[in-house]
């Protein structure tokens, strides 16, 4: 009796076997491969220890039989139903140490799953890539390290050129003090040289402030290029590895959004942090040093105006994270709304629904103005409150400071000296409010950055087993399956085919019956939710998913070229394919003749998505790509009255 097994949870089933009773199966959070034996001589079931998969560590052993209870520490649970057996299964969601699981047979009332609240948080799980948590300070700390001793020589630069700004307000003191220090006259008859010294030390100090400022910002340019340069290429990494039901949920113009418009916010920022924002807190420092030394009374008079700073920064800071985060969600859908229009415009000039899209597009931009409008009402709100309050504190100082002189307790030029120190701390800090308003939309941008850099695929694009020969013998077995952005709708339900090598077969059927679902189970696009595909015999789920498309050729009923030459169009799959071989593969698709009829020939550009070309130019520039790529099984979608799709199985054949 074949097992059949169905899933009423999220528990993804990689294989099951009918003849050894094998349900093997992977849990959502991959924490763990638990692989079951069905022993159907004494009724038992037990379970197989070794790893199914060197990509799949923490397998655990389970053993258990039809009696009821095994051992236990439940976190989550799974519910599979083998022929004969209900399984619950229960396991933590990290670090696997036990397992729970139960049998019982089949014919009775199903065991209730023992933590719904669980499964549905679990099966939500599913749906969605992995994510690994990893703090964004870490993120960006991993992105800034190639980049260490640059780091350092712009800390360096900064530190330097803020310090000297400091030694300003001193020197200007002292060119203070020597002027009011005595008469004119005393000051004429000693010369003017009295005044060169401290007027050539602020010579000196104003040109290395220069030189330095202009160090600073040349590095600062190259690093903020590089950590962009990076992220950008991480970013991009991480979207292309991602299963092919990242791409049903997610539109085109959002996924470019994030890597543009987000890794531009964050390195703008970033940039400025680095320039700015250190800057900034070393003049803060240096300044609040300076003017203790020159008045403590008076510098703690200044700081008890410091609270409502403290308020200011963190209460309201966190509101105006919150929208920033809200107003980049937003943007990344308007940009949805635009790229999904342009990408298809054919369509919508066909449809005459240019206005239909202005409106849709009109819509998602007022959403986004109203959203950027209330941040930034609220940033300007932020930054006003600082500067009064800042204000606040300068004529504090002034007044009391005032006073003071006025009580022989500071000189005049002390006075001068702690107002510019207060001036410069008084530009940091409202510098560095400004570089915080900044920094929140920027860790917005940044963290929809990382969120994507860290979702890993459900099936990983390189790993596994390769054949040394490929036959192309083809076997769906019992293959259960629902798309996981539609999980409640059953495409596949106990599908059976075997393609046998060197055979052709068309699989007819209506629309949406499933046979492009069919085509794409076999390149691993998805995962049966129960049963397995073979090649030559082997389980597809052991096998290298990046091989395995390698042996397969499939050529859509709307083929889709690249923006670029034909030539490498037809070379996509082969790059390192010689011209003798691609005309050979265009003469095989019967290409040759159009392609040599254009002026540029091989070198003509097809425009985006081909749009260049005829249908039909376009399907046999894709045959003639799929065929330089000498696959051991070719698939064809074609449109016909019965709708057919066509699975070749290419030895040598003729398409
Ligand atoms: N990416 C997807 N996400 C969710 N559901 C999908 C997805 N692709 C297809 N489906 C659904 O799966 C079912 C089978 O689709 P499939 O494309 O395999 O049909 P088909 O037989 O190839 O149809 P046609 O001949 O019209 O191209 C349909 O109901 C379809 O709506």
């Amino acid at each position: 009796m074949p097992i059949t097994l169905a899933r009423l949870a999220s528990c993804r089933i990689l294989s099951t076997s009918s003849k050894n009773g094998i349900l093997h199966c992977i849990s959502p959070t991959k924490a763990a491969s638990l692989l079951f034996r069905r022993d159907l001589s004494n009724s038992s079931i037990a379970e197989w220890s070794q790893p199914f998969s060197s990509k799949v560590s923490n397998t655990k052993v389970i053993s258990f039989s039809s009696s009821q209870h095994l051992f236990l520490r439940p976190t989550v649970s799974l519910c599979l139903i083998a022929s004969g057996y209900k399984l619950v299964t229960t396991h933590p969601t990290m670090i696997l140490k036990t397992c729970y699981c139960e049998a019982s047979p089949f014919h009775q009332e199903p065991i209730s799953l023992k933590m719904p609240p669980t499964v549905k948080q679990i099966t939500e799980q599913y749906q969605q890539p992995q994510q690994k948590q990893v703090s964004l300070i870490r993120d960006i700390w991993s992105l800034i390290k190639p980049d260490l001793l640059l780091m350092c020589c712009i800390v360096l630069t900064a530190v330097a050129a803020a310090f000297i700004q400091l030694q300003t307000p001193v020197i200007t003191g002292e060119l203070i003090n020597v002027i009011s220090s005595g008469s004119s006259a005393l000051l004429a008859s000693a010369g003017i040289s009295q005044l060169n010294r401290p007027a050539m030390k602020l010579f000196g100090l104003l040109s290395a402030q220069g030189i330095l400022t202009f160090a600073h910002i040349s590095l600062v340019s190259i690093f903020g290029e590089n950590v962009a340069k990076r992220l950008r290429a991480q970013l991009f990494a991480a979207m292309v590895k991602q299963d092919m039901s990242f791409f049903d949920t997610h539109r085109s113009g959002e996924l470019v959004g994030r890597l543009t418009t987000d890794v531009a916010d964050f390195k703008h920022t970033f940039k400025q942090l680095v320039t700015q924002g250190l800057k900034s807190v070393t003049q803060t420092v240096g300044s609040a040093i300076h003017l203790f030394k020159i008045s403590t009374p008076l510098t703690l008079t200044m700081l008890g105006t410091m609270p409502v700073l403290y308020v200011l920064l963190n209460i309201y800071g966190a509101y105006l994270r919150k929208l920033s985060r809200h107003g980049k969600s937003i943007e990344g859908q308007a940009t949805g709304v635009a790229g999904e229009a342009i990408s298809n415009m054919r369509t919508v000039r066909a449809f005459a629904a240019e206005e239909k899209e202005m409106e849709y597009y009109g819509q998602a931009c007022d959403e986004l103005s109203t959203t950027s409008r209330k941040l930034g009402f609220h940033i300007g709100m932020f930054q006003g409150l600082t500067n009064i309050s800042i204000g606040c504190m300068v004529l504090t100082v002034l007044y009391y400071g005032g006073s003071l002189v006025v009580r022989n307790e500071l000189t005049g030029g002390e006075l001068m000296s702690y107002m510019l120190s207060t001036q410069t701390a008084q530009q940091s800090l409202v510098s560095l409010g400004v570089l915080f308003g900044q920094t929140i939309k920027a860790a917005a941008s940044a963290t929809r950055v990382f969120e994507f850099i860290h979702l890993e695929p459900t099936v990983p694009i390189k790993g596994g087993n390769t054949l040394s020969n490929v036959w192309g013998d083809v076997r769906f077995q019992d293959i259960e399956f629902s798309y996981p952005s539609r999980p409640d709708h059953q495409v596949l339900d106990l599908f059976n085919l075997h393609v046998h090598q060197g055979t052709t077969v068309a699989l007819c059927g209506s629309s949406g019956s499933g046979k492009s679902t069919i085509a794409s189970l076999l390149e691993r696009f998805y995962e049966p939710t129960a049963g397995s595909v073979f090649l030559d015999g082997n389980d597809l789920s052991d096998m290298d998913p990046s091989w395995l498309r390698q042996q397969i050729g499939f050529i859509n009923q709307e083929p889709v070229l690249f923006a670029t030459t034909i030539l490498e169009n037809i070379r996509y799959g082969r790059p390192d394919a010689t011209m003798e071989q691609v005309q050979q593969a265009a003469r095989q698709a019967n290409a040759e003749a159009f392609i040599e009829s254009f002026p540029d020939g091989y070198d003509t550009v097809v425009g985006e998505r081909g749009a260049a070309l005829s249908g039909g130019q376009k399907q046999r520039i894709a045959i003639a790509r799929a065929i330089l790529k000498d696959p051991k099984v070719i698939m064809r979608k074609k449109e016909n009255k019965r709708r057919g799709m066509n699975i070749l199985h290419h030895r040598g054949g003729d398409l």
